[in-house]
C-alpha cells in the first residue's frame, strides 16, 4: 500500500481541520498520516524520516499575508538538503490552503507550494473537481472556492475551528486526499 505523509501548519486550528479531511480521504485508499509543523517551525527527525520514505507528500498551510506562514517556510527551507540530494524527486505531491477571505490571495500560496515541490522534482496532482459556480451554489458545495491546483478552504475571520472550514470545503479536501492516494497507489505499483 502507498504511504502518504500529510505535512501542515495551523496557527489557530482551522487548517488543521482541513488537514484532517485530507487525511480521512487519503486513508480511504492508502496508508496516510498527519504531521503538524510546530509553532517554531522545527520539525522532528521522525517527520523527516517519514517524508523521505513516503510515496506521496501533501503540504498544507493557511494563507498569511498572501503566502505561507514563516513556520512552514522554515520547514520548507530546511528541506533544501533533500533538494540537493534529490531525495524527494518523483514522489507524488499536492497541496492545500485555507484563509479568511473568499479569495484572500490563496492562489499565491498554492503557486508557491507548486514551485517548492517542483524544485524538489515532485509530481503535482491537481484538484480535479468542477467548481461550484452556479447561481444556486453555496459554501456547502464542494469546491465553492473554485480552485484547480489543490484544495482551498474559507474560514471567516471570526469563525472558530468548529465552525470553519465548512462542509463543502471539507468535502473538497477529503476528495482531494482520496484522489492523490489513488494516484499514489498506481505510482507505487509501477
Ligand atoms: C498573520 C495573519 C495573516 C493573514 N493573512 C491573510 C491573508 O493574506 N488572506 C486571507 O484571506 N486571510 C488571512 N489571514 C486569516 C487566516 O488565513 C485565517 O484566519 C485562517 O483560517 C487561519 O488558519 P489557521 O487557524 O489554520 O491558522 C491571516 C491571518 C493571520 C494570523
Amino acid at each position: 500500500m502507498a504511504r502518504i505523509e500529510i505535512i501542515y501548519f495551523s496557527g489557530y486550528g482551522h487548517t488543521a481541520k482541513q488537514a484532517q479531511a485530507v487525511l480521512d480521504g487519503a486513508q480511504s485508499k492508502a496508508d496516510a498520516r498527519l504531521w503538524a509543523v510546530p509553532d517554531d517551525g522545527v520539525v522532528s527527525d521522525a517527520l523527516w524520516a517519514a517524508a523521505d520514505a513516503a510515496d506521496a507528500l501533501i503540504f498544507g498551510a493557511p494563507t498569511y499575508m498572501g503566502g505561507v506562514p514563516w513556520q512552514f517556510k522554515r520547514f520548507i527551507d530546511a528541506s533544501s538538503g533533500r533538494w540537493q540530494e534529490r531525495k524527494w524527486a518523483s514522489k507524488i505531491t499536492g497541496g492545500f490552503t485555507n484563509s479568511a477571505s473568499a479569495v484572500g490571495d490563496k492562489g499565491e500560496t498554492m503557486n508557491y507550494l507548486r514551485t517548492f515541490t517542483g524544485q524538489h522534482g515532485m509530481l503535482w496532482v491537481p484538484l480535479n473537481q468542477a467548481p461550484a459556480n452556479m447561481l444556486n451554489s453555496g459554501p456547502d458545495d464542494r469546491n465553492f472556492a473554485g480552485g484547480s491546483s489543490g484544495a482551498l478552504a474559507i474560514s471567516p475571520a471570526d469563525a472558530r475551528p468548529d465552525q470553519a472550514p465548512g462542509k463543502g470545503d471539507l468535502q473538497s479536501a477529503h476528495d482531494y486526499g482520496a484522489y492523490i492516494a489513488g494516484i499514489a497507489q498506481l505510482h507505487a505499483a509501477r
